[in-house]
């Protein structure tokens, strides 16, 4: 679903400049976060194509969404790491158009992953479908409790943040384990849900 366009958005990192990367908290460069962002314009058209891909996820579902705010481009080299969280603000935070919103969804895409380690980890996910298991994407019932993601250029996970009662599932607590070699870049879209 993402596949297409992903030339475009290697080519929107290429000129993009990296800074730490920031907490929803607004702090940034610490070991909590370690890698490097870059917001996206989301009018930019390979952005918004990305960007229109990721609400129609939301189409069939109740937490309808009509806006994706700033996509962000996250890289991380060896040792940097994004720890356990999770992706909705404590408190709804003020868009450009006055109204209080937060993040009722997540697509993360992986974008280059020219490395080892550097899964997303969900410690409180205990299923996934067998095929990604037996395809290699998905990595269960190690030494460890929860579901890992293999980072796949193209593929992209997809979870609900803010289940119909707008409370924060913990259920979807998840981190970008460190990178062990080499390169991890992605995309996170974050669809929004806003008072009216
Ligand atoms: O790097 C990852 O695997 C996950 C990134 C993430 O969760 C985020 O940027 O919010
Ligand atoms: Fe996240």
């Amino acid at each position: 679903m993402f596949r297409e366009g992903l030339t475009e958005d290697r080519a929107e990192k290429e000129e993009t400049q990296y800074s730490p990367s920031k907490l929803s908290t607004g702090n940034s460069g610490d070991a909590y976060r370690s890698s490097r962002s870059a917001g996206l314009p989301p009018s930019e058209p390979s952005v918004a194509r990305v960007g229109s891909r990721a609400l129609s996820l939301m189409a069939s579902l109740t937490e309808a969404s009509d806006d994706f705010g700033i996509p962000q481009l996250v890289t991380y080299k060896p040792g940097q790491q994004y720890k356990l969280h999770y992706d909705w603000y404590q408190e709804s935070m003020r868009y450009k158009d006055g109204r209080l919103c937060n993040r009722v969804a997540s697509v993360f895409i992986f974008l280059e992953a020219d490395c080892t380690g550097g899964e997303t980890y969900f410690p409180r996910i205990e299923s996934v479908a067998s095929s990604l298991l037996h395809e290699g994407k998905a990595i269960q019932n190690g030494s460890f409790e929860g579901v890992m993601f293999k980072p796949i250029p193209g593929n992209a996970l997809f979870w609900i943040n803010l289940p119909g009662n707008g409370t924060g599932d913990k259920r979807v607590l998840h981190g970008g384990l460190p990178v062990h070699t080499g390169t991890k870049t992605g995309m996170n879209i974050w669809p929004l849900k806003c008072e009216p």
